[in-house]
């Protein structure tokens, strides 16, 4: 049995109530690890080691190449290590091992990225007078709370940690209680890499607890929340209250609109993978599958007879396809969902079940589910269900296509499927969506920017966005000599 603690200003603790939290394998239910249950008071005393680990300068004021230095050392660490985070993800996680092997590969990416990033020329000056100049610098914001969800926890941290250190600053992680185990991980790689004492440290627990705590704070300069769009929205109201800087990457429903003149089985697998890749657990998953009118029934037929197929398994199994939910209370969510769409008179058209048969019992695992015969108000089609259930829409043309697309208060991602490049292209640029594919999906690149419009966030992530997002911008204006303004005469 693993023992999970906390590691603040160097040192590794265990909460100060003396509680703990079981950790477990959504495969089987199994308990694996005790994962110490923060308190407020041990949030409060990060928060503190942050602030004065901040102030002294030992990290912000470093050079940019020696902090480079240290985050090439945990990608390093990351490389060497990645089979056993791999497979630690997986056991905690319940996603497909490849996926857990890739999120890995991802984050080592991440902190090799934003190491070169902060190591390549940048900066502005501009001639504001005869030997006057303006100079804009970059400046770390000071304590970061950083703030992750459960589905890609090793990566999302790491799109986190990578960009706030390489500002400077200083930061507190909270992973997601039900899946805190690669975080330990990462943190011992931290340490290991030799990062000072108090620049890193993480707590773990609830989000109503250290969460809150964490966004409170007034040593709080920046929260970086990653997660559901009504957490999101809390953290925003708190967050006002002393006008700390946020960003906030959230839910969506993405669309997937297919045009008719796709080949229809490369159109029908990548379908399958868009939406049923990590059980669903994807904040872009293609949640509303969009057809063409004149293709919709012989599309949905073999989409149904493939999902039918798809291999449920554990994530360390190389026979198995798709996994468990991450955990007993997100899969009653999930089957609640799947109740409301019977309810609101959609046609469930495959699935809709909890698997608990040849072993399954104690897993949370539930069959590829879709929906057809919706219409758009119903909840199954407006709301962020996270998890495996494909909900399909019929659209007559593209200007229908184009409005059912757009018709939910997310706009985090969408895709066309299209042969025609120009009507692709066309149909492409008017989903309102910060991410998007051209038939493709889940492409995702650490240059570009990663977030939402709408509901489904603020600020982008990655790329030179997450280094802005962490950062100050600060104009010093410089005259080469001071001279009488004559404003005033006396
Ligand atoms: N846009 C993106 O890049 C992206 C990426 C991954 C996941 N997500 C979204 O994340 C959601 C799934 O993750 P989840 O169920 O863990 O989300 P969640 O909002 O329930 O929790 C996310 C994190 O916030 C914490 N939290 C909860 N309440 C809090 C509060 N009041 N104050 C501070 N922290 C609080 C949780 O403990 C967890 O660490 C989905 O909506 C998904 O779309 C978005
Ligand atoms: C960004 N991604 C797809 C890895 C995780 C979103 O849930």
């Amino acid at each position: 049995m693993m023992e999970l603690n906390m590691y603040i200003d160097g040192k590794w603790i265990t909460s100060i109530s003396g509680e703990k939290r079981e950790v477990k394998n959504p495969a089987n239910g199994k308990v694996i690890a005790l994962a110490a249950e923060g308190t407020a008071e041990d949030t409060i005393y990060a928060i503190s080691i942050a602030r004065k680990t901040f102030e002294s300068g030992v990290w912000s004021t470093l050079p940019f190449k020696a902090r480079a230095n240290y985050l090439n050392k945990i990608a390093n660490l990351l490389e060497e290590n990645a089979e056993e985070i791999a497979m630690l993800e997986t056991l905690n996680n319940g996603k497909m091992l490849l996926a857990a092997k890739t999120d890995v590969q991802n984050a080592i990416d991440c902190f090799r990225y934003y190491a070169s990033l902060i190591t390549q020329p940048e900066g502005e000056m501009y001639n504001a007078g005869d030997l006057v100049q303006t100079i804009v610098i970059r400046e770390p914001i000071g304590v970061c709370s950083l703030i992750v969800p459960w589905n890609f926890p090793l990566l999302m941290a790491s799109w986190q940690i990578a960009p706030a250190l390489a500002a400077g600053n200083t930061i507190i992680l909270k992973p997601s209680e039900i899946t805190p185990v690669t975080a330990v991980k990462l943190f011992e790689i931290i340490e290991k890499a030799g990062v000072p004492a108090g620049v890193a440290n993480l707590v773990l627990g609830t989000g109503n607890i250290v969460g809150s705590e964490m966004v409170d704070s007034d040593w709080v300069d920046k929260v970086a929340f990653i997660g559901g769009t009504e957490t999101g929205k809390k953290i925003m109201r708190h967050a006002a209250e002393n006008a700390k800087k946020i960003s906030l990457e959230l839910g969506g429903k993405s669309p997937n609109i297919v045009f008719a003149d796709n080949d229809l089985e490369i159109a029908v697998d990548n379908a399958l993978f868009n939406i049923f890749f990590n059980s669903g657990q994807v904040c872009t998953a293609a949640s509303r599958l969009l057809i063409e009118e004149s293709i919709h029934d012989k599309f949905v037929d073999r989409l149904i007879e493939r999902a039918k197929k798809i291999v449920i398994g554990q994530g360390n199994k190389d026979t198995s396809e798709m996994g468990p939910l991450v955990s007993e209370a997100h899969m009653q969510k999930v089957l609640r969902y799947i109740e409301i769409g019977k309810q609101e008179g959609a046609t469930l058209a495959c699935g809709g079940n909890r698997i608990i048969d040849n072993g399954f019992e104690n897993g949370f695992f539930v069959e590829p589910t879709i929906f057809t015969d919706t219409r758009p108000d119903m909840r199954i089609v407006q709301e962020e269900i996270f998890g495996p259930v494909l909900v399909i829409q019929k659209f007559k043309d593209e200007e229908e296509a184009i409005t059912l697309a757009n018709d939910t208060v997310y706009g985090l991602a969408g895709a066309v499927f299209c042969k025609d490049i120009e009507k692709a292209m066309r149909v492409v640029r008017k989903i309102q969506a910060g991410i998007t594919w051209v038939n493709c999906y889940h492409v995702a690149t650490v240059q570009a920017p990663w977030g939402g419009y709408k509901q489904s966030g603020i600020g982008r992530g990655l790329g030179i966005f997450a280094l802005d997002e962490f950062s100050e911008r600060k104009q010093i204006n410089v005259s080469y000599k001071a001279h009488p303004v004559g404003w005033f005469s006396n």
